[in-house]
């Protein structure tokens, strides 16, 4: 099996991080993986992964996910429930390539030891992910998540929660249409940002991120190619 380099250089692109407050930090490594070997994966995992499009449960309200999407995970770890939707896990064995990029991101995050991968495919530029954190119980007070981006170029927003009453505004669906740009005339320019995250790209969230800020990944209609986005994160035995 082919190793895909981790190597700290100039070739990587400019390592950022950004220190949020109070113990929330997101990095991104903008070249992460190189094009060609990101060109590669992208079409293996287009190709090959058992995307479906789940029907998610909000608010006793139900939609269909926008976005198809898939599990993988180690064997034996409390199960993911997210909007009402347990997805099915799969094996890693099934996917060589993703044994690499884990390989890769553990390499380029040490320390780290990720356990389960999300997989997000999103066909156009109307498939999104809604303001959300992954917040879920089974990864701890403070998850680091390792995202890794293919194809079409999209705009990762993040937004501080509101401090009072943070059930009001922030969605625990990831399918509930609102526009993000509205809210953020609102709030405060160290309240918010975006990353576009590119192609063959590294993004880690870290900390109290999960806790204090959500993300999402809006619509947009001149993105008019595929893009496959790949969460890595620790699931903690109870
Ligand atoms: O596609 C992305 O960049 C983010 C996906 C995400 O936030 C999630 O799966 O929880
Ligand atoms: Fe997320």
């Amino acid at each position: 099996m082919l190793k895909l380099g981790f190597e700290e250089n100039e070739s990587k692109g400019k390592k950022q991080v950004m220190d949020l407050g109070n113990e929330s930090e997101v990095i991104y490594i903008p070249r992460f993986l190189t094009w060609d070997e990101s060109w590669k994966l992208l079409e293996y995992l287009d190709k090959h992964i058992p995307w479906t499009r789940p029907e998610i449960h909000v608010f006793g309200r139900s939609c269909i996910q926008p976005r198809d999407t898939c599990y993988v995970a180690n064997e034996g770890l409390p199960e993911l429930r997210y909007s009402g939707y347990q997805p099915p896990v799969h094996s890693w064995d099934d996917y060589p390539p993703l044994k690499q990029i884990l390989a890769a991101v553990h390499e380029a995050l040490p320390g780290s030891s990720f356990n389960s991968l999300l997989l997000n495919r999103y066909k156009s530029g109307s498939d999104y992910v809604a303001w959300h954190a992954d917040d879920e119980k089974l990864y701890g007070p403070t998850p680091e998540i390792a995202s890794v981006s293919f194809g079409c170029e999209r705009e990762f927003l993040l937004r501080k929660r509101p401090t009072k009453s943070p059930k009001v505004q922030v969605q625990s669906s990831r399918c509930a249409e609102e526009s993000p740009s509205k809210r953020l005339k609102k709030s405060n320019q160290n309240d918010q940002h975006s990353f576009m995250l590119k192609h063959g790209s590294l993004l880690v969230m870290k900390g109290y991120t999960q806790r204090d800020w959500v993300h999402s990944v809006p619509k947009r209609a001149r993105a008019d190619a595929v893009r496959i986005n790949l969460t890595f994160r620790r699931v903690f035995q109870t």
